[in-house]
């Protein structure tokens, strides 16, 4: 699994514990499930579906540096399955699984329709084509 984007953890992430608030992190993880679900399938019409459990193995502290990563598991009819973990930079120390995140792809009307893809496609390889 690739961990694309890195964020560091600032004193507005916090939560009254002091820190990582849970929901910002969901924020985080949902818009770069969106990304990825718009980069393979092409298409910027995507919607957060269905997620499964989530997991808060450990939290992160302000001035940390955190990664999150996603990979796509399986391809549906209009669905995109992706797997997500975020871990601390430094220490490789799990933060958070989801199992499952299920982004479907729309048309412009907002329905749910085909994107005829199988498998992870890769941007540098769109470009030799
Ligand atoms: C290079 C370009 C640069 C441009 C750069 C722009 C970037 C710009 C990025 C913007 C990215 C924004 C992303 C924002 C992310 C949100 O904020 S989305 C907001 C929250 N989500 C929503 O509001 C979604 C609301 N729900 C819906 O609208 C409808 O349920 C949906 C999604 C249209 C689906 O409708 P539906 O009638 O259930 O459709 P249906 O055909 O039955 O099911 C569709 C698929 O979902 C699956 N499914 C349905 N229910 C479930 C369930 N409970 N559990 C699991 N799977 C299910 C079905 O199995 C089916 O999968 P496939 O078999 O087709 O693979």
């Amino acid at each position: 699994m690739k961990f694309h984007t890195r964020k560091w953890i600032k004193p507005e992430d916090l939560n009254p514990n002091g820190t990582l608030f849970g929901g910002r992190l969901l924020e985080w993880i949902d818009e770069e499930a969106a990304l990825y679900a718009v980069v393979q399938l092409e298409n910027k019409h995507v919607v957060t579906k269905f997620m499964t459990e989530i997991d808060f193995v450990s939290s992160a502290r302000e001035g940390d540096i955190i990664e999150i990563g996603i990979q796509a598991t399986s391809f549906g009819r209009s669905s995109l399955t992706m797997y997500c973990e975020v871990r601390n930079m430094v220490t490789r120390e799990t933060i958070i699984t989801i199992e499952k995140i299920i982004m479907v792809n729309l048309d412009a009307n907002g329905n749910a329709v085909p994107h005829h893809k199988t498998q992870i496609e890769f941007v540098r390889d769109r470009l030799n084509d």
